[in-house]
């Protein structure tokens, strides 16, 4: 039936004539397909020696026939691999050390064109192409019909080969579903096909004539002969372009059928995205045949069938090696139950552990951040998505989705990274040699011991009044009194000079209570550069004079100093334990600020800059007094509900008085905002929370306070609060409640009940 529907088609004529006694049989695409397949190498089709003809002629009109594989005829295929090999080697050796590796694995992995097969496609078509039979078809009816005809005729039936093969691929992966859970198997078979045709491949490029052997003879004399009778009988030319445009394609369809390069896009239709390797493929035949019709004879002096051989089947194995490596790292996955999740850690690591791992970091985290950025989600195939499905009780974005969900990611890394590229690569930390730390509590030390390991030939020197503590710090490298379970870094020093502490450093950490930072900035202005940066980390409002820290101090310096306030969700213990943390830096000098982001930033600390010093610190001052609230909710075991309303309600009055004071509604719902407030009043180690949770279980706040020794700033800051809506004009209901039980006039259940009788409102 087959031969029917061939004679039936005008192409005939061009490829079947009555065959001289001695010349190889006509070849029929379909037998010779089969004949290539089965090793046939050297009974390949005329065309192949037609083209050769038609070669020389577009080349240069020359009656000797060129010798495919160099210009001088030296065919050297295995020279031309190794170099190959020796030229990806040294291609890979270059990226590598230009830093490119990770940025190009990343786009790799990630881009739609590496996931989607699109690249693996095109490579693999292309490179078969060239030089394949369609290849020197093309070029061949390119000087026949015309260079467009020629061309279009051509892509039409490649693409329409390729969306088959493609289709016949996919088809491979419709095995039962059972199989499907636990095992890639049409990747398995795209891995098995092209290891087949990369072994195949090679043998057949190792049987192939080199330097003009069996390449000329009967053959060339056929293929000229062929040649002749196309032209003289006019057959192609006098058709109309559409008939020559069919002619043609069908021509390269049914030569192109079963071929090489229709296994290997089925092969990789079974193992990639259909979409991807259809388009890959069809834009790898596309410019194969445009090459074949422009400029095929010139490449053929140069290239012979038998180097491109070569290189197809390299190329064959390795993308079956680089395939069967995805399945093995993504194979743990398969099928497997999701891991446990680590066990729960300690926040408070033995001693011991930390000094035997030789590190000032608790014995986790640091494992964590020698491991670097952690594996990938097990969702990483069809059969590993349908086992997370199963394990969502069957509920699984739709394929649409997932892709919107990866692309929005890839474009949110891409931006990362063109961002970091641009980044001004000056930093503050490289001419950085000492920086003083006012105050050596939890929070002085924490922020002291993240800026030590930023650069360990930087000098962090504590300030403290406890002699007993700095000695401790300078001899043991433990803070014994706020942070006893930590290895400090062997860069944090401490002393009780403040003219010791201020020498030479060019930025000074304030963590020193409010109350107590009038006096102390007193006390040590005198050592203090005036050009010298602080940096408050102190939270809260002074007594008596209602003033932020910046206010604070340069009223206390009497001058201008450079300063900036940090701010932001951060308990002293994780930043040490170095989880995660992001805080924001303020300043109204925008480069301070950026320097700040500078100086702070790591793996574990991400620091947003803003110039609203306004927002930033009366939300960090307020939040302390709403956790002391949320405390006094938890002691009295109020329930969650009312945790939640009293977290709202006051996270609208923190809004409405900072708002009246200048501050900006970003810095509101931003870290030093809602962060803190969030990490305030439901986190367990927040002092002021504490104190609230023992008030409402009934303590005086007299024996709470007398029997902590770190500062819980809320309880000072609650009164100026209340002198501050009153100033500003804002009624502020939960804060001022909590000042009223913190003064001693209401119990907390006293205040519960009269907020809960307060009018019902309008939300604002
Ligand atoms: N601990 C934390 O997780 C965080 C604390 N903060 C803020 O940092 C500031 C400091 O807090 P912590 O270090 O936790 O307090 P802390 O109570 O642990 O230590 C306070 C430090 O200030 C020193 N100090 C107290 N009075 C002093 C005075 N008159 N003169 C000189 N030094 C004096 C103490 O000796 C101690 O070294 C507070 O405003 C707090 O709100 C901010 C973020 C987190
Ligand atoms: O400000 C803090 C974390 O951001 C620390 O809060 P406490 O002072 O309540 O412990």
């Amino acid at each position: 039936m087959f031969r029917d529907f061939k004679a039936a088609w005008p192409y005939a004529s061009l490829v079947t004539r009555p065959r001289p006694a001695g010349m190889l049989r006509p070849c029929r695409p379909l037998e010779r397909c089969f004949a290539l397949h089965a090793g046939g190498r050297r009974r390949r089709c005329r065309l192949t020696a037609a083209w050769r003809v038609a070669a020389s002629a577009a080349a240069d009109q020359s009656p000797e026939l060129p010798t495919p594989g160099s210009a001088s005829g030296q065919s050297k295929p295995l020279l031309w691999v190794a170099g190959t090999l020796a030229l990806l080697a040294a291609a890979g050796v270059c990226v590598h050390t230009s830093g490119y590796t990770p940025v190009l694995q990343e786009w790799a992995a990630q881009s739609v064109l590496g996931r989607s097969g699109f690249l693996a496609a095109f490579a693999l078509i292309f490179l078969s192409e060239i030089g394949d039979k369609t290849f020197f078809i093309a070029a061949l009816l390119a000087m026949k019909v015309g260079k467009w005809l020629t061309f279009t005729g051509s892509a039409l039936a490649l693409s329409i080969m390729t969306v088959i093969s493609v289709g016949i691929g996919c088809a491979f992966k419709s095995v039962p579903d059972a199989l499907k859970s636990s095992l890639p198997v049409g990747q398995y078979l795209g891995v098995a096909l092209m290891v087949y045709f990369g072994v195949k491949t090679l043998r057949d490029a190792w049987s192939m004539p080199s330097k003009g052997e069996g390449a000329g003879g009967e053959e060339l004399a056929a293929a000229q002969e062929e040649l002749d009778e196309a032209e003289q009988g006019g057959r192609v030319s006098a058709r109309s372009p559409w008939q020559s445009v069919v002619e043609v394609g069908t021509l390269i369809f049914l030569a192109e059928w079963g071929d090489r390069s229709m296994l290997a896009t089925m092969a990789l239709g079974a193992a990639h995205s259909p979409l991807g390797v259809a388009s890959g493929a069809i834009l790898g035949h596309v410019v194969a045949t445009a090459i074949a019709v422009l400029g095929g004879a010139f490449a053929s002096r140069y290239i012979s069938e038998k180097t491109v051989a070569y290189i197809g089947g390299v190329l064959f194995l390795c993308f079956a090696v680089a395939t069967a490596l995805g399945l093995a790292g993504s194979g743990s996955h398969v099928g497997e139950q999701p891991r446990q999740e680590e066990p729960a850690r300690s926040s408070e690591p033995s001693r011991s552990s930390m000094e035997e791992a030789g590190s000032s970091l608790p014995l986790p985290r640091a494992r964590l951040h020698a491991e670097g950025r952690p594996a990938r989600p097990a969702i990483a195939t069809p059969a590993a998505a349908s086992a997370a499905a199963a394990a969502f009780g069957g509920v699984l974005y739709p394929p649409a989705e997932r892709s919107q969900i990866r692309d929005s990611w890839r474009h949110l890394m891409r931006w990362s990274r063109r961002w970091r590229t641009c980044e001004d690569s000056s930093c503050v930390l490289d001419n950085l040699e000492k920086v003083a730390v006012f105050g050596g509590g939890s929070f002085g030390t924490a922020m002291g011991c993240a800026l030590a390991r930023q650069k360990p030939d930087l000098t962090v020197t504590l300030l403290l009044r406890d002699p007993q503590i700095c000695a401790d710090i300078n001899t043991f490298h433990v803070n014994t009194r706020y942070l006893k379970d930590y290895l400090l870094p062997s860069n944090v020093v401490a002393t009780t000079s403040a003219a010791e502490a201020c020498a030479g450093a060019q930025y000074a950490i304030h963590a020193v209570p409010v109350q107590h930072s009038r006096a102390f900035l007193l006390g040590i202005k005198e050592h203090l550069a005036g050009d010298v940066p602080i940096v408050s980390v102190s939270k809260g409002l002074e007594v008596g004079s209602g003033r932020m820290m910046s206010e604070l101090i340069p009223g206390a310096l009497g001058r201008k100093q450079p300063a900036a306030f940090l701010s932001g969700p951060s308990f002293a213990k994780e930043v040490m334990d170095l989880r995660p943390t992001g805080v924001v830096a303020a300043s109204k000098d925008s480069k301070l600020a950026r320097e700040m982001q500078q100086l702070f930033a790591s793996p574990y600390m991400r620091v947003n800059t803003t110039t609203d010093v306004t927002g930033v610190e009366i939300c960090g001052a307020l939040k302390n007094v709403l956790a002391l609230a949320a405390g006094i909710v938890e002691g009295l075991d109020l329930g969650q509900n009312a945790m939640a309303a009293l977290v709202a309600q006051g996270c609208a009055e923190i809004r409405w008085l900072a708002e009246k004071m200048g501050a900006k509604p970003a810095t509101v719902s931003g870290l030093s905002g809602l962060g803190d407030i969030m990490l305030t009043c439901y986190g367990s180690l927040s002092r002021n929370r504490s104190v609230g949770v023992r008030l409402g279980r009934g303590e005086a706040l007299a024996d709470i306070l007398a029997s902590s020794n770190q500062v819980a700033e809320g309880v000072a800051t609650a009164g100026v609060v209340v002198t501050l809506a009153r100033r500003f004009r804002v009624s502020l209901p939960v804060l001022t409640a909590a000042a009223q039980v913190l003064d001693g006039n209401l119990s907390p259940e006293e205040a519960v009940f009269d907020i809960m009788n307060l009018p019902q409102i309008e939300e604002r």
